[in-house]
């Protein structure tokens, strides 16, 4: 296994201030930045030499910004999100952890979006180092509180990466610490909102003919049919043994997102359309037009943990342009290419 060299802020310590430098020498900004976000929260910021960029909170470990090297935002945060424990940033990539959805006796996704992670200043190697400086390993362990409502002992490493090309990673690894031999069961999701520009001119490749649950209708499961999904209405489903790839073609941007998954074999596909996002405080009435969740996912069969195992799931999203609208690019290939 090989050993990899860790950025000179990644080993800096966790507050933010002390662990903010600025390349002066060339007058350009460091690849890793700990600086103030909205509300005084604690932020990392990561930035490539080619101009992308990512955000990550520490409150959730949660991504609120993906810029491509034309500083265009790749992910949708909403006009009214809260930043503000310990409601869950709306937007960007919260993490669910240790239950999706209300799958379970938690609160709606878990615990982990909403709660306040610390910067990973030792995380053991990756097998594969990160092709970037641009990273941050930020780990998450239970509270005494967390204990009584999940009572496992646990180690949460998340690592987020931007690549040389912009492509964002996230990484997490989940082991179990449990000191009294019990396994422990969990689901899992990287909630990701992509940002549209019109939802119904949008369509994703990758989830055709498959079963899925259907949220909206008790979970019950039924089989998509053979053509590309589009929407004209709320959709809430969670998709079984998909792809690792799946692709989201945003016709009016030119523009189709890739998402590469491994260890997450579900992908749930979210728009709440117009009434739910009237319900929403967090969300503004229109803005389900520019939004659109596709959540690498562990959730029909929750993973399991037995002390000292660790789980490994693994998103990479990038973002390429497409000439699709021309007719140019076929979407499979987008989906069959490396
Ligand atoms: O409002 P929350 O808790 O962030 O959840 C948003 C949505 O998240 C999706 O993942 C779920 O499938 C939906 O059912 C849910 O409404």
């Amino acid at each position: 296994m090989s050993s990899e060299r860790a950025p000179p802020s990644a080993a800096s310590p966790p507050t933010a201030a002390a662990a903010a430098h600025t390349n002066t020498a060339s007058g350009s900004s460091s690849a890793v930045e700990f600086s103030k976000g909205v509300n005084g929260l604690e932020k990392v910021v990561l930035r490539e030499s080619r101009g992308s960029s990512a955000e990550v909170y520490l409150f959730g470990g949660h991504v609120t910004s993906w810029k491509n090297d034309h500083s265009e935002e790749l992910l949708f945060v909403s006009s009214k999100a809260i930043f503000k424990p310990p409601k869950a940033i709306r937007g960007g990539i919260p993490i669910c952890f240790p239950q999706f959805g209300g799958l379970g006796s938690l609160e709606q996704h878990g615990f982990a979006r909403n709660r306040f992670w610390a910067v990973d200043t030792d995380p053991p190697p990756f097998p594969v180092p990160t092709s970037s400086r641009a990273y941050v390993d930020l780990i998450l362990r239970p509270s005494e509180d967390d204990m009584k409502i999940w009572p496992h002992s646990y180690e949460f490493r998340l690592r987020v990466a931007l690549g040389p090309g912009g492509d964002l990673m996230l990484t997490s690894r989940i082991r179990n610490t449990n000191t009294d031999g019990k396994p422990f069961a969990f689901t899992f999701a990287y909630h990701t909102y992509f940002s549209v520009s019109d939802i119904s001119e949008v369509r994703v490749e990758g989830l055709e003919t498959l079963d899925y649950l259907d949220n909206l209708q008790n979970r019950e499961r039924f089989t998509e049919q053979g053509d590309a999904i589009t929407f004209e209405s709320e959709v809430d489903k969670i998709y079984l043994s998909t792809p690792t790839k799946i692709a989201i073609l945003d016709h009016e941007k030119k523009r189709t997102f890739v998402i590469r998954k491994e260890g997450l074999p579900d992908a749930v596909v979210w728009n709440p359309w117009d009434k739910k996002a009237k319900a929403m405080t967090d969300f503004g009435d229109d803005e389900y037009k520019h939004m659109l969740c596709v959540e690498a996912a562990a959730i029909e069969k929750p993973i399991t943990l037995k002390p000292g195992e660790e789980w490994k799931g693994r998103q990479e999203l990038s973002a390429v342009p497409s000439s699709y609208c021309s007719g140019q690019l076929d979407p499979r290939k987008v989906l069959q290419g490396s």
